[in-house]
């Protein structure tokens, strides 16, 4: 997988080259590129910025250097690319966006700054029949775009196969049965008093199993009585009904 970042923080960008992403880039399963969007002023200042049309608080991000950054970038590659767009606007990216778009060969993700980026970049885009994304991490605003690309990153990439020493761990993530996870826990058996929950050492992986599912279920219910709801019919046996 190609990604490319196009920002006017570079350095933002830097702990995508660290740990886990950093090695998956070593082992040249994701090829990671960042631009700075001032590469593509043209003027002495390498403005980006200007006021809103309509007024409004705070200033608005201009579309010629986004166009031509955005035509500069995906000129690098010839695989069609994924154009992603942080905003506290977009649709809810989730598991079930990493787990799509982590099948890409291409993604290349803008990251706004100031109140966003003037809308006929994403339009243009759009009527050029490229694949472009407006998706929020969640409902809370941040400064710019570069937060939420890093987070979107990680979840996208701990997805390629090669990339998790441990694939299974991705297969039992959260969401994946559409419950939470429960409480995990490793040695020592008691610690500052606590001990493990007997089941766990007991060896009965059948019991093991329903005791995980039950904190699963138990948890979901108390936090994210959302996803409980949202579970299809037949999600829930009757164990788990009775639990
Ligand atoms: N999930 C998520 C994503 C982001 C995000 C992503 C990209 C950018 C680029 C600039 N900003 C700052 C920013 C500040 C104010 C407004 C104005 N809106 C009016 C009402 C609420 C806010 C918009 C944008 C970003 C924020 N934030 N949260």
């Amino acid at each position: 997988m190609r990604i490319d970042v196009i920002t006017i923080f570079p350095g933002y960008l830097a702990p995508l080259r660290e740990a886990l992403l950093g090695r998956a880039i070593s082992a040249g399963l994701v090829d990671l590129a960042v631009h700075d969007l001032r590469t593509w002023t043209r003027d002495v200042h390498q403005a980006v910025d200007d006021a809103p049309y309509g007024g409004g608080p705070g200033m608005v991000m201009r579309p010629q250097v986004w166009g031509e950054a955005l035509d500069a970038v995906l000129a690098l590659d010839e695989r069609p690319a994924r154009i992603v767009v942080p905003t506290p606007a977009g649709r809810p990216f989730t598991q079930a966006t990493a787990q799509a778009w982590s099948g890409d060969e291409r993604l290349l993700f803008t990251c706004g700054r100031y109140e966003g980026i003037d809308q006929r970049v994403v339009d243009d885009a759009r009527r050029r029949d490229l694949t472009v994304d407006e998706v929020s991490i969640g409902d809370y605003v941040l400064v710019g775009g570069e937060v939420a690309v890093l987070v979107m990153v990680e979840a996208v990439v701990r997805l390629l196969p090669g990339v998790l020493g441990n694939p299974a761990s991705a297969e039992q993530d959260s969401f994946s049965d559409g419950l939470l996870e429960g409480p995990a826990f490793t040695r020592p058996e008691v610690w500052r008093g606590l001990a493990v929950p007997d089941v766990l050492r007991s060896g009965n992986h059948a019991k093991i199993a329903r005791w995980r599912r039950d904190r699963a279920l138990e948890r979901t219910a108390e936090r994210r009585p959302d996803l409980l709801a949202a579970l299809p019919e037949d999600a829930l046996d009757d164990a788990d009904r009775a639990f």
